[in-house]
């Protein structure tokens, strides 16, 4: 069974300068599996990563024939419902780690805080989960990290502690907007390495927003290519770095090549007719 379908989903913003459509009719089905979404700048990518959680600011508006999650009409459910997916089942890491973790609170504050007022844990078991979720991503000195402040962690740390916090509540699906793209490249292949890991031990549904088409070859199952707010092109990951799609091609050869030439990258070719 499918855990999140999603069919025709538009997300428009009415702006003094006209109307901006930045979707324009998504459709996507997503199981326990790992999904990229690739696509340039502007694409519509964050944007339908972050319609799944109804998180578009006003004026930005949100329409779909359908979005269902594990049975729930995300249409039609109440902010209340809608905050207690938040988190507890439907994640979000961002880019930086800067925006979810709270500068003047220790990590370990932070991580223990959920889990004592959701989940009514004592002080101790709260604190033991917490020190669990950082060995689960791989931190080497767990009770020296949860007495640091945020901006005392290196940018890998950062996102790991991030990840962290993420998993604690177990969600079925984890929507990664560009988590690695701060990072450098030994960092990223790590911080992937154990969301990859994740994914499968505990069978999390991942969207993967990515502009790195490598990466989301390698760490993903299916991949939707997004041009101007619309899918373009949906195949498997596998198949990626083939792709018979002129867009898809043009963004693979914008990729820099190890060891090529520092000529100026090709810029892309469009076609209008991809876009309607
Ligand atoms: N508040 C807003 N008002 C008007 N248009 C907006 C607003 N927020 C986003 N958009 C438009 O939505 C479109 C899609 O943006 P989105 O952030 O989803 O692209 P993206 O593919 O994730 O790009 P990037 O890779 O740079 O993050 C853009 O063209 C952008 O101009």
């Amino acid at each position: 069974m499918s855990l999140l379908t999603v069919k025709n989903l538009r997300v428009t913003f009415d702006t003094e300068a006209g109307r901006v459509e930045a979707v324009r009719g998504v459709s996507f089905d997503l199981g326990r599996e790992r999904l990229g979404i690739v696509g340039e700048s502007g694409s519509g990518k964050t944007m339908t990563g972050r319609s799944v959680l109804r998180l578009i600011r006003p004026p930005g508006k949100i329409e779909a024939d359908e979005m269902t999650f594990d049975g729930i009409d995300l249409m039609r459910a109440s902010e209340t419902q809608m905050r207690a997916l938040r988190g507890p089942r439907i994640a979000m890491v961002m880019q930086d780690p800067k925006y979810s973790l709270n500068p003047v609170m220790k990590v370990g504050a932070q991580l223990t805080e959920g889990l004592r007022q959701r989940d009514r844990l004592s002080k101790p078991e709260a604190y033991a989960k917490a020190i669990d979720a950082l060995n689960a991503v791989q931190i080497r000195d767990p009770a020296r990290v949860m007495e640091a402040y945020p901006h005392e962690l290196s940018g890998g740390m950062g996102q790991r502690v991030m990840i962290a916090m993420m998993l604690i509540p177990n969600p079925d699906l984890l929507i990664a907007d560009e988590p690695t793209s701060a990072l450098d490249v030994t960092v990223q292949a790590e911080v992937l390495s154990i969301l990859d890991n994740l994914v499968k031990t505990r069978g999390m549904g991942l969207i993967f927003i990515s502009h790195d088409l490598r990466l989301v070859a390698r760490f993903c199952d299916r991949v939707l290519v997004m041009y101007k707010g619309k899918v373009v092109e949906e195949l498997a990951a596998k198949d990626l770095m083939q792709a018979k799609h002129p867009y898809t091609q043009g963004l693979l050869n914008c990729l820099p090549r190890i060891g090529g030439s520092r000529a100026p990258l090709p810029s892309l070719d469009r076609d209008a007719s991809w876009a309607l």
